[in-house]
């Protein structure tokens, strides 16, 4: 194909003179005495001015990439003749004009994450870029209390925004998710709680401005922390469709998550951490010590759909297909004393869906953003078709240190551990068959003792001795695109 390309003028920039042409969605600056050249992408700019002085002057607010991951706004002048500057300005505007991003934002600050410094960040930080990059009707919102996101998305007029932007933490930007999935699946009547329900995905896209403790999903997406760079991602638009799984307990939805789902020591773990709030960041450091101390093992029981074999492409559309339920006698056991539901549509000829495993165990994890180990380290994949559940059967309490301390260093072969089983899997349902129950007077047994789910760093206490955990893949819109 030949590249169309139009030679605009000459102009000053700093103490260079350099001829600018246009063409092919990038601006091209070729020294003319140098004759070297340099490329900057139209998707890459931010704003274009055009300013009037002694001298006219193009003036081009653009992003930078510097290294570990990290973008900077910066600026930069072409001094030319009127008519020049006129015809540049005129022709990136207009491919400016035809990118598709964001510009109305509904943004969510929670003053209470991280080092409690959200409000201040917004202000000194996220704002002005906005501002710069015409972010226009911004609607901001500084959480008073938790929960806030899911009552304001609950009732919001979708239609005044492009996205939604979540200033605060792992937590935050999960409340964000719980809250836009529910009005979704609200307006199209879709029964949430019914854990055979496949769910509708979002259009609007969700970013995250990591002001928290863990900031974990901001690392995943950005693989940097820095704010700046999360900002200038979700101005310039580009996001990519990851997945949420669901937490039911019988036809309870407990929460969607889209970064981890982990039952027993982390979870309990995480409860911990959140009884120690006052301590800051520093007590994901502390506390975890005093819960590995008093670890203690579960029996469950786990029916799972193992991972199709096939793979096919993930789609940006939503769904997992229909599965049909258990036949198997374990199943018919799990099922009788329970609280899921049996569809109407059971499919005989799929009764081996379903696998199990049992065994007394510390741990039953999964993380959403899946981890490929890529050399030493641990690379994270959105939109997987299938999660890796692991459960961390009996070993000795160094044994488990050190393979936690594996991936919490992000470290290749945390999973290869011979206490550590490991399944692919679109769905999986936990049953706790010793814990100590009280029947309810419709029948229902509830635990008597404390058990926690983490989900995405939020401690969900169980409240029956069964949960479900389900794969949506493609569900969810996140601002920025995955680096390598
Ligand atoms: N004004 C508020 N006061 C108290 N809690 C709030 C407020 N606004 C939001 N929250 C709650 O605080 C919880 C934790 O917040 P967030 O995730 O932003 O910070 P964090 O826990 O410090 O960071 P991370 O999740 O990355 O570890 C959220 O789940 C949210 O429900």
């Amino acid at each position: 194909m030949v590249e169309k390309r139009s030679m605009i003028g000459e102009f000053n920039l700093a103490d260079k003179t350099v001829a600018v042409s246009f063409g092919d969605g990038k601006l091209t600056l070729r020294d003319i005495v140098t004759d070297n050249t340099y490329d900057l992408h139209i998707k890459e700019v931010l704003k274009v001015e055009h300013m009037e002085g002694q001298r006219s002057c193009v003036r081009l607010h653009h992003v930078v990439k510097h290294s570990n991951h990290v973008l900077r706004a910066e600026m930069c002048e072409l001094y030319g003749d009127l008519t020049s500057c006129q015809c540049l300005v005129t022709e990136i505007q207009e491919e400016l004009n035809l990118l598709n991003r964001p510009k109305r934002l509904l943004i969510f600050v929670n003053p209470k994450s991280g080092h409690k410094k959200g409000v201040k960040i917004y202000s000194s930080k996220v704002a002005p870029l906005l501002k710069l990059s015409g972010v226009e009707h911004t609607k901001v919102i500084v959480t008073q209390k938790a929960g806030e996101p899911k009552e304001l998305l609950a009732t919001y007029d979708m239609s005044l925004i492009h996205g939604i932007v979540s200033v605060g933490g792992d937590g935050m930007f999960s409340e964000c998710v719980n809250g836009l999935l529910a009005r979704l699946q609200n307006d199209s009547q879709i029964d949430m709680n019914d854990p055979e329900s496949d769910i509708v995905a979002s259009k609007i896209p969700i970013g995250i401005v990591p002001t928290g403790s863990g900031n974990y999903l901001a690392n995943y997406i950005h693989r940097t922390k820095d704010i700046e760079t999360a900002v200038l991602k979700i101005i310039l638009g580009d996001h990519h469709m990851s997945n949420v799984v669901s937490l039911h307990e019988g036809r309870q939805l407990k929460c969607y998550a889209s970064l981890l789902m982990e039952f027993g020591l982390i979870g309990r773990m995480m409860k911990d951490c959140e009884n120690f709030r006052w301590m800051g960041p520093s007590r994901y450091s502390v506390v975890p010590l005093k819960s590995m101390m008093t670890r203690s093992p579960v029996d469950v029981e786990i029916e799972y759909i193992p991972e199709e074999p096939k793979r096919s492409p993930p789609s940006t559309a939503k769904f997992l297909r229909q599965v049909s339920l258990p036949a198997s006698k374990f199943s018919e056991k799990f099922f009788r004393q329970r609280l899921f539901s049996m569809p109407g549509d059971y499919d005989a000829d799929k009764k081996n869906d379903w696998k199990k495993l049992d065994g007394r165990v510390y741990g039953v994890d999964t993380y959403v953003v899946t981890q490929k180990e890529k050399g030493e380290t641990l690379i994270p994949r959105f939109g997987d078709n299938a999660l890796t559940m692991w459960v961390t059967d009996k070993c000795s309490l160094s044994d488990h240190v050190e393979q936690l301390t594996k991936l919490q260093k992000r470290q290749s072969g945390f999973l290869d551990f011979d206490f550590i089983r490991k399944v692919r899997t679109t769905r999986y349902r936990v049953s706790l068959p010793s814990v100590s129950t009280t029947m309810n007077e419709v029948g229902e047994r509830h635990l008597n003792k404390k058990f926690y789910i983490n989900a995405d760093g939020e401690a969900i206490k169980l409240e029956t001795p069964q949960f479900e955990v389900r794969l949506h893949q493609g569900t969810m819109p996140i601002y920025g695109t995955v680096e390598g």
